[in-house]
């Protein structure tokens, strides 16, 4: 059996150690993998390749894709989607895994509509956004790069009394923001899925700089659009000199963690298990394990936060607890 692997969408810490396990495993089950590279772009483009061993030597510790990504407009006309059948008729590839979030789920969707080509999808996005799913690749890694800044910041935001606005990715999802803001002790937390109160906020800041707090730090996600608002809402209500930090894409980058790679490996494994005589789903994890799902039930479905965690982290959105 012929499987190709492509990575879709933004990069994420991990789709490496994934890639490693896709080309090895597969030796080891009998199939004969291949690489196209350049995620749906290079679908349409014909750019596949067979994989081999030594393709894969020394990427279990390097985070982003060796087979690369991309975000494809023209994967929404039909015309470059038969272009990417094409391709794949013409190299006679049975079976396609797909590593990616969301919106490369909704791709594959049409596509297997059109096509009916067999895949398994992985989830593999640091925004944490697919529905019916715990845990994407990338997570961890990205965590633990904000932990990682977060503490840095901490040292100067203290030194000087300052307040830190520090902004997390995640596109519409607050997933990032509400992990970080609760594992890393932060004053403030605001994420799209959840409202505020900065009325309370100041209320206890100001009753708090009496007890003697000097720094705040604010973590903000993306999808909520107010950054720069929240650093002048420090300047003006509580009365602290502020800054930004817009952490970006070094949220994607890193060494992926022994969690990431443990899961990278787990979810591949899965996936190869099943190609064959059980394909079209996605492999998600959910309370601490992996499970096949259909891909309509997922994209049909909305994410949800982790209730635990909101619930911890309602006092830093000024919501009662
Ligand atoms: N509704 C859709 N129908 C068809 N194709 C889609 C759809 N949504 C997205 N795609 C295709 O999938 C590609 C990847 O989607 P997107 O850029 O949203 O990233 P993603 O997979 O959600 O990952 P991430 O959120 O981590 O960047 C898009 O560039 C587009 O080509
Ligand atoms: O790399 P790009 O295309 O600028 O996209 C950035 C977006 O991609 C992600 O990193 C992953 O979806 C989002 O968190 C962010 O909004």
């Amino acid at each position: 059996m012929k499987i190709a692997i492509l990575t879709s969408g933004g990069d994420s810490s991990g789709m490496n150690v994934a890639i490693k396990r896709f080309v090895e495993y597969s030796y080891e089950k009998n199939f004969t993998p291949y690489f196209i590279y350049d995620g749906l772009e290079g679908l349409i483009d014909g750019k596949i390749k067979k994989a081999n061993y030594k393709d894969v030597r020394g990427i279990i510790c390097r985070g982003g894709t060796i087979i690369r990504s991309s975000r494809s407009k023209r994967w929404f006309d039909k015309e470059y989607r038969k272009k990417a059948y094409e391709n794949l008729k013409k190299q006679s590839i049975d079976a396609l895994i797909i590593l990616g979030g969301d919106g490369s789920f909704r791709a594959l969707n049409v596509f297997y509509k059109e096509f009916k080509i067999p895949f398994i999808g992985i989830p593999a996005t640091i925004d944490n956004d697919i529905a019916l799913n715990e845990y994407s690749i990338g997570v961890d890694t990205a965590l633990n790069v904000i932990r990682s800044a977060i503490d840095d910041i901490r040292d100067t935001a203290s030194s000087f009394s300052r307040a830190f606005v520090i902004e997390t990715m995640g596109r519409e999802c607050g997933y990032l923001a509400l992990i970080s803001a609760i594992s890393n002790g932060a004053e403030m937390c605001l994420i799209p899925e959840m409202s505020y109160n900065l009325d309370r906020l100041k209320e206890k800041y100001l009753k708090e700089i009496k007890n003697g707090r000097n720094y705040f730090l604010a973590i903000v996600a993306e999808g909520v659009k107010k950054t720069e608002f929240i650093k002048e809402w420090f300047e003006r209500e509580i009365g602290f000199e502020s800054r930004i930090t817009i952490l970006g894409h070094i949220q994607r980058g890193g060494a992926p963690t022994t969690i990431e790679r443990l899961r990278a490996v787990e979810f591949m494994s899965l996936a190869l298990d099943n190609i064959e005589n059980n394909p079209n789903k996605i492999v998600t994890f959910c309370d601490d394990k992996f499970i096949l799902r259909n891909l309509e039930e997922i994209i049909n479905s909305k994410y949800s936060l982790p209730k635990k965690a909101l619930e911890i982290a309602k006092p830093l959105m000024g919501l009662d607890g």
